[in-house]
Order: C-alpha cells, then sequence, then structure tokens
C-alpha cells in the first residue's frame, strides 16, 4: 500500500510555467552559504529571464516514508520561502536543516504519486461542488415557502431585491445615458423611466391611471404628489411626462450608482437641513425651468410618509411656481397600505390608482399667496387620496 504524502497545495498548478529546480551539485550548483546545504538561489527573478530549458521529467520513484529524505522536486526552491504549504514547511521556517535535495513543500512526492493526489483532489472538488448545488437547489427551494411562512423574510427578500434592482439597473444603464445623451439632461429620464417601469413586473403591482392629458400644459409646470415610499419610483416614472426633473434630497447623490443615474437624468438636489440654501436652489430652479422648458416633480411633504394620510405641506414647490408664474400639478397615489406597510412587514402585490388633477393655475398670483395656494392643494389632494383609496367619508370628518 503506497503512503500518501500530504495533498500537494491547490496552487500546485500556478508554477507549472516556473523554470526546473535549480542544480544542487556539479560546476552550476549555487555556492552553499553554510558549506552544509545547497542554498536555493536568492528570490530574484534572474533566473526567470534567463531562457527556460525544458522541464526535467519528475523522478518516477515511490513516494518515500515521510521523514526520509524526499527525491528532487521538479520546482525551485522559491516556494519553500514564500508560501504556505504542506506542513513540511514548518522545519524549513524553523530554520532547520533541510531534507538533502528537497525543494520545497508539496513538490516532493512524485508526480505519479501527486497524479494519485490530483485523482483524489478531483474528486474531493467535484463532491464539494456537487455539495455546494444541492444547498443551493435546497435553499432556492426552501425561499418561496419561507417567504410564505415568514413575512419579515418575505418583506426582506422583497425590498432587498427592490434595491438590488435599483443598484444593477443604475450601473447597467448609466453608461447608456452617457453613450446616448453624452451626460447629465433630462433626457436621460426617458431611459430611466423606461427600464424602471418594468420593476412593476416583478412585485406584482399594477398602477390604474387617469388624467394624463392634464400633464399637456403649454411649457413647464411644478407637478406635486404625495410620496409613501421607495416604491414611489415606479408610480412616478408609470406617469412621468417628457422633460420633467425632480427635487431630491442631496443625499441621494451619494446613492453608489442610484446616485449617478439621478444626477445623469437631471435630479435637482436640495440640503433639507438648509432652508436657505434649500430656498436659493429652488429659486434658481424658477429662473430657469422657463428658459429650459422643464417640468419640475416635487414631493412637497418633504419625506416618506406611508400612514395613509398626507404631512403638512412644504412651501417651497408653491413659491417656485409663483416666481415661475407655471401652473401646479397635483398627482395624487392611492394608500399603498393595502399591500405596503414595513412597520407590518407587509410587501405583497396590489393595485396603485393614480390620478393626474386638473393643473392650478398661478398667474397674477405673489408670494404673499403661497400660504393659501399650498392649503388649496393640499386640501384637493387629500381629499382624492382618500377617494382612491377608498376612505372617501374621512374628508368630511377632518376638514
Ligand atoms: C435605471 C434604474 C434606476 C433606478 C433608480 C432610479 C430612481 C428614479 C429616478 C429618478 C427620480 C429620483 C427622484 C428622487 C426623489 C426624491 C424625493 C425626495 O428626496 S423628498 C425630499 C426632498 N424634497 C423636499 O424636501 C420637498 C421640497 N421642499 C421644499 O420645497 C421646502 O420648502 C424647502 C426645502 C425649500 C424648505 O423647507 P423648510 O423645511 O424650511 O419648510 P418650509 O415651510 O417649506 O419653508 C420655511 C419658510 O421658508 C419659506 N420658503 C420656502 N421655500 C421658499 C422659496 N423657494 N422662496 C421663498 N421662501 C421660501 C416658506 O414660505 C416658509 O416661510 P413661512 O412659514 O411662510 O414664513
Ligand atoms: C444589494 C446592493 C444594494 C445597494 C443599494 C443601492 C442604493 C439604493 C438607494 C435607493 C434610492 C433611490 C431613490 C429613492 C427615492 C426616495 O424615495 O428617497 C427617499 C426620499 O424621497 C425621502 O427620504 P426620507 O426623508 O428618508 O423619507
Amino acid at each position: 500500500m503506497v503512503k500518501q504524502g500530504p495533498k500537494a497545495p491547490t496552487y500546485y498548478h500556478e508554477w507549472t510555467q516556473i523554470p526546473p529546480r535549480m542544480p544542487t551539485r556539479g560546476p552550476n550548483a549555487p555556492s552553499s552559504h553554510h558549506g552544509r546545504h545547497p542554498q536555493p538561489p536568492h528570490r530574484t527573478t534572474k533566473h526567470l529571464r534567463a531562457p527556460l530549458p525544458a522541464p526535467p521529467q519528475p523522478p518516477t520513484s515511490l513516494p518515500t516514508a515521510p521523514g526520509r529524505p524526499r527525491p528532487p522536486s521538479p520546482c525551485p526552491p522559491r516556494l519553500a520561502e514564500g508560501r504556505a504549504g504542506a506542513g513540511r514547511t514548518a522545519h524549513i521556517r524553523r530554520g532547520q536543516p533541510r531534507a538533502k535535495g528537497w525543494k520545497g513543500p508539496g513538490f516532493s512526492s512524485p508526480r505519479w504519486a501527486r497524479g494519485l493526489g490530483g485523482v483524489k483532489g478531483r474528486e474531493e472538488s467535484s463532491s464539494m461542488e456537487l455539495g455546494w448545488l444541492l444547498w443551493g437547489a435546497a435553499v432556492l427551494l426552501l425561499l418561496p415557502v419561507l417567504m410564505e411562512l415568514s413575512p419579515a423574510v418575505n418583506f426582506a427578500l422583497r425590498i432587498g431585491f427592490y434595491y438590488l434592482l435599483f443598484f444593477v439597473c443604475s450601473a447597467l444603464t448609466a453608461p447608456v445615458c452617457l453613450l446616448v445623451n453624452g451626460g447629465r439632461t433630462v433626457k436621460n429620464m426617458r431611459i430611466i423611466k423606461t427600464v424602471v417601469k418594468t420593476f412593476k413586473y416583478f412585485f406584482g403591482l399594477r398602477f390604474e391611471v387617469k388624467g394624463l392629458e392634464n400633464f399637456e400644459v403649454e411649457g413647464p409646470a411644478i407637478i406635486v404628489s404625495n410620496h409613501q415610499s421607495i416604491l414611489d419610483m415606479m408610480g412616478l416614472m408609470e406617469v412621468l411626462p417628457d422633460n420633467c426633473v425632480q427635487v431630491g434630497k442631496k443625499e441621494l447623490m451619494y446613492a453608489g450608482t442610484v446616485g449617478l443615474i439621478i444626477y445623469l437624468g437631471g435630479v435637482i438636489f436640495i440640503n433639507r437641513k438648509s432652508t436657505s440654501s434649500a430656498k436659493m436652489v429652488m429659486a434658481e430652479v424658477a429662473k430657469t425651468m422657463a428658459t429650459d422648458n422643464v417640468k419640475v416633480w416635487v414631493y412637497p411633504e418633504g419625506t416618506r410618509n406611508c400612514t395613509g394620510d398626507l404631512l403638512p405641506f412644504k412651501k417651497g414647490a408653491f413659491h417656485v411656481a409663483v416666481q415661475a408664474q407655471v401652473p401646479v400639478i397635483p398627482v395624487v397615489y392611492s394608500s399603498f397600505t393595502t399591500f405596503y406597510n414595513p412597520k407590518k412587514n407587509l410587501f405583497t402585490s396590489g393595485k396603485i390608482k393614480v390620478e393626474v388633477l386638473p393643473p392650478i393655475e398661478t398667474k397674477g398670483l405673489t408670494s404673499d399667496d403661497v400660504s393659501e395656494l399650498t392649503d388649496r392643494c393640499y386640501r384637493i389632494m387629500r381629499e382624492t387620496l382618500f377617494r382612491l383609496s377608498g376612505r372617501p367619508g374621512e374628508v368630511k370628518d377632518s376638514s
């Protein structure tokens, strides 16, 4: 029964291109420093540069029992200095004399023994691969069951997949935007919209849209809509008119590939924590939206709100509309609470009703009228939200 030496380390194949072992005896042998054992050549690449003679055929002698000098290895000793290999490197590292003629860990067993080790190794690696395959199949089969049994798992996987879609699609779409449109321009929103509109199919979401004709106003406009969750991006892209950019919190610029793609799409970033700087940005928007003929989509609640009601509106969007003398077009999405609620780990398929309301003119209004304009828009949108969400009665109670 031939006793196997320890299995050659997996990096064995890395060395097949390295020149053969340096001769340890005779005129070409390197001078041994200690006189005891021939020292391997210094760690230089010089020998790598010399023309490489054909590697010698490795000895075909049987592997010897552990502890006795090993047959010469066809590989250089360099490995012994730098690589963790079979256990035999221990005595090298501790400065003990090297077994005569032995040149490095893991290469002393003769090729045919290594061959046997290879067969055993190949069997081991294929059984490992088979194991991984079986594990993967089990997880994939188990996932739907887990998602059925645990709302938390279902929610985490679906929302995680949503983020993954954002991240991957952004990374893939950014180069397309750069190639097609060359840089940051609202034209990229068309490409983004085309991609994001497919996301609803992954989550079993359907949009029922009414009033799209209300977007057909001459020139720029301010669009305001309720904001319930990150899922709003699908609703936004479902109805987004041409030449329309959004106002977003500046933190989004740093959301990896998503930050890049929304930058390329022309999104206007504001610092919510600094009213003055936000006002300046919005004032700039009021000036340029007319010349650029762009619509600007603002979420006047200023944050996500998935309660099924509206938060009080920030006034910035309405200041911009009055400053630019452009109409305000309210858009309302029905409540997500029937199919989406992070607090309850609820995220299933569902239907979202979307209504684009008639534009509210601002011609002739001044900044003094902004508060009234904001309240009027708030009331109309809240009434629509309750109606679309099947709760029309609530408006009377709370108005
Ligand atoms: C290919 C695959 C790709 C996958 C991924 C792609 C995804 C989809 C792609 C792309 C779409 C990306 C979409 C992103 C969307 C993100 C959304 C968000 O981030 S929502 C958070 C940011 N939005 C806001 O915050 C709302 C706008 N906010 C405002 O307008 C505020 O008014 C603001 C920030 C300007 C100031 O907020 P204040 O917190 O100070 O509160 P206030 O009451 O509004 O203002 C305080 C005082 O300042 C006056 N004021 C406000 N704005 C003014 C102005 N412009 N001029 C003059 N006075 C102004 C007001 O009249 C008020 O004064 P008096 O109370 O009346 O005395
Ligand atoms: C697996 C790899 C996943 C990597 C993650 C990629 C980063 C995904 C970031 C997604 C952000 C896309 C834009 C979402 C728009 C949105 O809905 O932002 C929230 C803001 O309106 C309001 O923020 P807040 O005040 O916090 O409610």
